[in-house]
């Protein structure tokens, strides 16, 4: 297989994104995981640039050992010198210079003519060669750059020594297609292009940046730069991640090995995000929150059965740990018996199915249901006891407003099978409700504690309703969660009142 090495740039045009900056400690830090994830080549930062880039690009060169680090610098003497000050100290010293090439940027920006521009080229290179044993030249521009023009300077600056050949698409205006031609093109036509590695270099302004990167491999490209996450100035560079990972993944048609080491992806992702502040887009491939999450049923039940009906990347392989299937509004019942059964629920396929329906009911009205949610939902259905007719809820509501008395009326499914409408009024709401609720049973029952507490956290979080009635000479407890307290307090009191019931039949019975 064909070694391909990857160049990652996360700390210099990773850094380059508005709103980055990282300090030398955070700079050294991303280096040594970079190093760990197995990078070829760390893009340190730009010496010239600031006596903070110089300081961090200078420790991270006297500690990372087992990556080559690099520094950028313009086709300037003074910017090569820093360089060299900043990198003398590597095992492999290795400089990173670039000239832009495409007409725009030569006439505007530089303000050089193309013969100028490659008389500054070779002569950088060439003062390059000094000091650092290798050179890596980029034609900035280089996809909007002529493309006979292109093939002059690579000529030139392969001669002046330069070891690496970079052929940005600076602004990412190019399609999979050209930017493969492109390099295809380059390789046949540059003199020496088998004795200097060429190097793709792409941002992601249209979107395209993770096939442009692929296409340059297809054809012929040795190297790739990018960054983790994808940073990187405007809409950013190709995410590293996404190009090792997809080329492991579709490695039959690739045939090409990276060196990098895929488990140390998702650490080093979150390393990055973190100290730079970038949060990763939820559903951004390989990293993203929701990469390998699976929300609806049909998924969810093919998941269960095998993996592979709808994952083609393990979340293992990137140093992912297991992800739970997630239980919302479009889940079915496998991955609700999973969970249930995970958390060590045994539940009869009748008390699952009423579960069921309660959490499907409960995901409608709740944006993300938590592991407290699904216990107390599963407990609820645990605890019942089955063949004993009980009261049934149907409706509650509750009038209430500071200048009038608080009036409920439920509807209740009673034991005997009949609708039963029920109002009362109460000093408040639920008070009214508990007066609401008496008047189901024959004589009163007294409320001896009564407390709401939420369960979960944020403004969604389901509220519990715990009771305490005196009834009939006995003392039961009941409870409810909903997502309303005065639901889930009506609720408490009808499974005080049902649990009295179970009780009186399991004492009219016994074994
Ligand atoms: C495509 C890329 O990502 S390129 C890298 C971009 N990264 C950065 O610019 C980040 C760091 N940059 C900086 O801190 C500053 O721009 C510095 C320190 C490098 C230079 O600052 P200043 O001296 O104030 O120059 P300024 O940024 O205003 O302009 C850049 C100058 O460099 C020149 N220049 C641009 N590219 C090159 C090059 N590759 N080789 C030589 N000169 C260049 C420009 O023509 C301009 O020259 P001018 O001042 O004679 O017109
Ligand atoms: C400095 C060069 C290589 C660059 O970042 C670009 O052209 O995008
Ligand atoms: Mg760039």
């Amino acid at each position: 297989m064909r070694k391909i090495d990857i160049f990652d740039t996360t700390l210099r045009d990773g850094e380059q994104s508005a709103g980055i900056n990282l300090n030398t400690a955070e700079k050294i830090e991303i280096a040594k995981q970079l190093e760990r994830l197995g990078v070829t080549i760390i893009e340190a930062g730009f010496p010239a640039s600031s006596p903070g880039d110089f300081d961090a690009v200078h420790r991270i060169a006297g500690t990372v050992k087992n990556s080559i680090v690099t520094g950028l610098a313009r086709c300037i003497q003074k910017d090569i010198d820093a360089t060299w000050e900043a990198i003398k100290v590597a095992q492999q010293p290795h400089i990173h210079i670039f000239l832009a090439t495409s007409p725009i940027h030569m006439e505007y920006k530089l303000k050089k003519s193309p013969e100028q521009v490659v008389e500054q080229a070779v002569e950088a290179v060439k003062y390059a060669k000094k000091f650092f044993p290798l050179v890596q030249w980029s034609a900035e521009d280089a996809f909007r750059s002529d493309r006979e023009f292109l093939v002059r300077i690579m000529n030139e600056v392969v001669a002046a020594g330069a070891t690496t050949i970079n052929v940005p698409d600076t602004v990412g205006y190019a399609s999979p297609q050209e930017y493969g031609a492109l390099f295809k093109f380059l390789l046949e036509n540059v003199k020496g292009a088998d004795n200097v590695k060429f190097s793709a270099h792409c941002h992601d302004d249209l979107g395209m940046a993770t096939a442009n990167t692929i296409a340059a491999i297809e054809n012929g490209a040795a190297q790739v730069e990018g960054t983790i996450n994808g940073i990187g100035e405007r809409a950013g560079n190709v995410a590293l991640e996404e190009i090792a990972v997809a080329l492991h993944i579709r490695k039959d048609i690739y045939q090409v090995q990276t060196g990098i080491q895929l488990q140390e992806i998702k650490r080093t992702s979150q390393l990055v995000s973190k100290l730079t502040n970038v949060v990763i887009q939820p559903n951004k491939a390989i990293v993203g929150r929701n990469a390998f999450a699976h929300e609806s049923g049909i998924h969810q039940d093919g998941v269960l059965k095998n993996p592979e009906t709808y994952e083609i990347i393990s979340p293992a392989l990137i140093g992912e740990g297991e992800i739970p299937l997630v239980l919302g509004k479009h889940s079915g019942r496998a991955a609700f018996r999973d969970r249930a059964e995970t958390m060590g629920f045994h539940l009869s396929d009748e008390k699952l199915n009423k579960a069921f329906v309660e959490f499907k009911k409960l995901a409608d009205r709740k944006k993300e249901i938590t592991e407290e949610d699904l216990l107390t939902l599963l407990t609820e259905q645990q605890i019942q006891v089955e063949d004993v007719p009980l009261f049934d809820l149907k409706m509650v509501q509750v009038q209430y407003g500071t200048e009038n008395i608080p009036t409920a009326t439920a509807i209740v499914l009673t034991p005997e099978g009949l609708e039963k409408t029920v109002v009362a009024t109460g000093s408040g709401s639920v008070e009214a409700i508990f007066n609401t609720l008496e008047q189901l049973v024959p004589g009163a029952v007294h409320v001896i504690d009564y407390r709401v507490t939420s369960v979960g956290k944020g403004r969604d979080a389901l509220g519990e309703a715990v009771i305490n009635i005196r009834y009939d000479e006995v003392s039961t407890t009941g409870r409810n969660s909903s997502q309303d307290v005065l639901e889930a307090s009506a609720k408490a009191y009808l499974n005080a009142i049902n649990r009295h019931l179970i009780q009186a039949s399991l004492r009219a019975h016994p074994v």
